[in-house]
């Protein structure tokens, strides 16, 4: 059995808890100084008084608090740190590099930088995944395959991270941006709210799941929709004209800059 401690316990720990909750080989625990007690009931695992409590019950600890508790919680750890230096340490900490991580947790310790998305919620998701240089093979080998559990992973050079972050892990919030527009435009169009978000939902999640199963790039999906001088390339033309990938780019571009300031 492999015990997996949480410190923090809000929207990406609770992803990542329902993402392993499943495996029987994993036991999952929790410490949050509000909301750990609450979120460890609603999702049926344990949960502890304190980040050292945590440390000592587990195997692998996952820091997923707001960056900026990055030394608050190395402070509350530092005693458990010294009684057991084997635990595996796996931050979500967006923007903090596995140096500032040694810097305030141990040079010693073996620590993973992983940035998850919330869809690891429902085993769909997208981890980027950078380990110590000197990480035994085994040990790289055993987080990854867990990583591997709720969705796709690369192991990624830090100086891409920045990007992953923006791309994969914040890009839930703007697929589902788009998938509030088309669900408005329905709505005005006259659709119920029920069938408008339906119809939103299940298009976006029918079109990735497309793309990914019949491996096709986006735009050939694209040119397979748009009958020549049909009712597609009508919208495909204002979405263009509209220049939907310079928008994009400067999202990503905002959400890189504001990333680079917890660095
Ligand atoms: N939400 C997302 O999609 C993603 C988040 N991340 C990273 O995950 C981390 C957490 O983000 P969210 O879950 O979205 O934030 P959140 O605000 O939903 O949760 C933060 C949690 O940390 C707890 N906390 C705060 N200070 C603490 C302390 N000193 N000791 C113990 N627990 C403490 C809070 O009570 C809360 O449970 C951030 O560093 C973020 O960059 C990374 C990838 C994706
Ligand atoms: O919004 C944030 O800061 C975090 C990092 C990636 C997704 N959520």
């Amino acid at each position: 059995m492999l015990t997996i401690g949480f410190i923090g316990s809000g929207n990406m720990a609770q992803a990542m808890i329902q993402g392993w909750s499943g495996n029987p080989e994993v036991q999952l625990t929790v410490y949050s100084p509000n909301s750990g007690k609450r979120v460890a009931k609603e999702l049926g695992i344990t949960a502890e008084d304190s980040a050292m409590a945590v440390w000592l019950k587990s195997d692998l600890v996952v820091l997923a608090t707001p960056a900026d508790q990055l030394a608050a919680t190395a402070k509350m750890l530092q005693p458990a740190i010294l009684m057991k230096p084997s635990v595996i340490v796996a931050s979500v900490l967006g923007g903090i590099s596995l140096a500032q991580l040694h810097q305030a947790l141990g040079e010693q310790l073996i620590i993973t930088r992983a940035l998850p998305n919330v869809n690891v919620g429902v085993k769909y998701g997208y981890t980027a995944l950078a380990f110590d240089k000197d990480t035994n093979p085994d040990i790289k080998g055993a987080v990854a395959a867990l990583f591997l559990e709720f969705g796709r992973t690369d192991e990624l050079a830090e100086e891409k991270f920045g990007a992953a972050s923006a791309v994969a892990g914040s890009g839930p919030a703007f697929v589902a941006a788009f998938t509030e527009a088309l669900k408005q435009a329905a709505l005005k169009n006259g659709l119920t709210e029920e069938i408008a978000a339906r119809l939103a939902e299940q298009t976006v999640a029918g079109t990735a799941r497309h793309m990914i199963e019949a491996k096709k790039t986006p735009l050939t999906l694209a040119n397979e929709v748009m009958t020549p001088g049909g009712s597609t390339a009508a919208g495909y033309d204002v979405l263009q004209k509209g220049n939907l990938n310079q928008l994009v780019l400067d999202t990503i571009t905002a959400t890189m800059a504001k990333n680079a300031e917890f660095e």
